[in-house]
């Protein structure tokens, strides 16, 4: 995510790290720099200009604090200016409203609206305990509708149903009495998309908008369209005022300009960001946790949230328990560990979020390499009797060759991952005698198991963001 931005940012910022002063020279030459990362980034003129002034006010005015150097001094400024224009604060959603507060969705085609509204009646119903329905009023792509329902069923929405051949309006009056009755907390519009904001699409939305009285409109835009998204966006609000952006495709964007113009463009805020086509990829957007991400300062508090969602606690606890009694680590241990990281977004997901490591992220092809292997002893285990899972040890040499079919790896495969099993089940149990559990855990983040790798700040190293580990 927006790594072209970081790495460019990154390194101008190290040029005047080494400065022993900020004068009106080298701050001329950085500037110019960072002129040029944001361009690069596809972030709008006038957002740039304004984002060029404001740093240049402060860094040649009277902001020099002590503790810090010229070029800390001059990252602070940029920060807090990337913080500035993209809103400073996370903005919630509204759903102050007799029930059921609605939420219109609207996009151009493809944007992600429909993903958006799945992964809001997520969001919604696991974070918020809501009781959310969703409907369709896209009566020109019949397709959309099913698409919805499928989403609906898999995030467990009630889908109010729809067919091509009824009105919009209709559709969505019958969809807000049904709500009523249901005791529905939030009612999600999906609407049809057009190639471009034209005057019937705006006419349809306006007469929904009319129709009901919508708590929130948001518009999803793709991040990967840089500062079209923005523009686009605008064009929409001057139409029908908007309460928000969802960015999506977050996730594939590496110049980051749409996230930068949006606010100062549209004067709405992004409420959120999509990260994935999977219906959990839906981030609550931070301008402070983004602008660190775009520094390549990480994405600590983030990830930690993340942790906390996705570890599940249960299976951790009882690893921890296990180990703590000195009881084997057998490969279903070892199976659970793999989901557990490929819940979490796997390495490069991880890797993106901490401190530093983005541009190691960047490096990429060896995470890669990393994840597939991961991906691949997950197959290898799956392919195993339970018996065999539990007792790796008496795994004959024909059972390799068919383990080693059956998940179409090769036999010297399954041999590499009974050697590290091997490896980490004698680390666990020498760790489990000497009482040495605390230590691992917060050696490896946490990010295994035991209530430390739940708790805030204890699910990473110290040094990276994490503290003390509570072990
Ligand atoms: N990588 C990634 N893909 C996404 C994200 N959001 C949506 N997509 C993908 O984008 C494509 C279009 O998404 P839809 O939700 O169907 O878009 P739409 O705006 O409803 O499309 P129309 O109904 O045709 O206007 C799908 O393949 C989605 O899986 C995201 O945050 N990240």
């Amino acid at each position: 995510m927006f790594n072209s931005l970081s790495e460019r940012l990154s390194l101008t910022l190290k040029q005047i790290t080494g400065q022993s002063k900020l004068t009106e020279d080298n701050i001329k030459t950085s500037l110019r720099e960072v002129r040029m990362a944001l361009l690069e980034a596809d972030v709008a003129l006038p957002v740039v200009k304004a984002f060029i002034d404001r740093v240049k006010d402060r860094a040649v005015g009277q902001e020099v604090a002590e503790a810090l150097n010229p070029g800390q001094q001059f990252l602070k400024i940029v920060q807090s200016e990337l913080v500035h224009v993209m809103g400073e604060q996370n903005e919630v959603l509204n759903l102050k409203a007799q029930p059921p507060a609605i939420i219109l969705m609207a996009g151009l085609q493809g944007a992600g609206k429909t993903t958006t509204v799945a992964k809001l009646a997520r969001f919604l119903s696991e974070r918020e305990k809501k009781k959310v329905m969703v409907v369709s009023a896209d009566i020109y792509r019949p397709a959309a509708i099913q698409q919805l329902e499928t989403l609906a069923a898999e995030v467990g929405a009630l889908f109010f149903p729809s067919d091509s051949s009824q009105q919009p309006e209709r559709i969505v009056r019958d969809a807000v009495d049904a709500a009523r009755k249901q005791a529905v907390d939030v009612l999600l519009v999906d609407t049809a998309g057009r190639l471009a904001i034209d005057e019937q699409m705006m006419a349809e939305i306006k007469a929904l908008h009319k129709a009901i009285e919508p708590v929130e409109t948001l518009f999803v835009v793709d991040a990967m369209t840089g500062q079209d998204a923005a523009n686009t966006a605008k064009a929409f609000n001057d139409a029908i005022p908007i309460t928000g952006v969802v960015l999506s495709k977050a996730d594939g964007d590496a110049r980051g300009g749409a996230a930068l113009s949006v606010r100062h463009i549209t004067g709405k805020p992004i409420k959120f960001i999509g990260m994935g086509e999977k219906t959990d990829a839906l981030e609550a957007f931070y301008p402070d946790r983004i602008a660190s991400r775009i520094l390549d300062m990480g994405d600590v508090l983030s990830l930690i949230e993340e942790v906390e969602r996705k570890v599940d606690k249960v299976k951790a606890e009882r690893l921890a328990g296990k180990i703590k009694k000195g009881k084997a680590f057998d490969l279903q241990d070892f199976r659970e560990q793999l989901d557990q990281m490929s819940n979490m977004g796997g390495l490069t997901g991880m890797m993106d979020k901490l401190p530093g490591m983005g541009q190691m992220a960047k490096a990429g092809n060896q995470l890669q390499g990393a994840e597939k292997q991961f991906h691949q002893m997950g197959v290898i285990i799956d392919s195993m009797t339970p018996l065999e899972r539990h007792f790796p040890d008496k795994i004959v040499g024909s059972r390799k060759r068919r383990i080693a079919m059956g998940s179409g790896t090769q036999i010297q495969d399954v041999n590499r991952l009974l050697k590290q099993h091997k490896q980490m089940a004698k680390m666990f149990k020498k760790v489990g005698q000497k009482g040495g559990m605390q230590k691992m855990m917060r050696g490896m983040g946490g990010m295994m198991g035991g209530q430390g790798g739940m708790a805030p700040g204890g699910g990473l190293p110290p040094g990276l963001g994490g503290g003390k580990s509570p072990f």
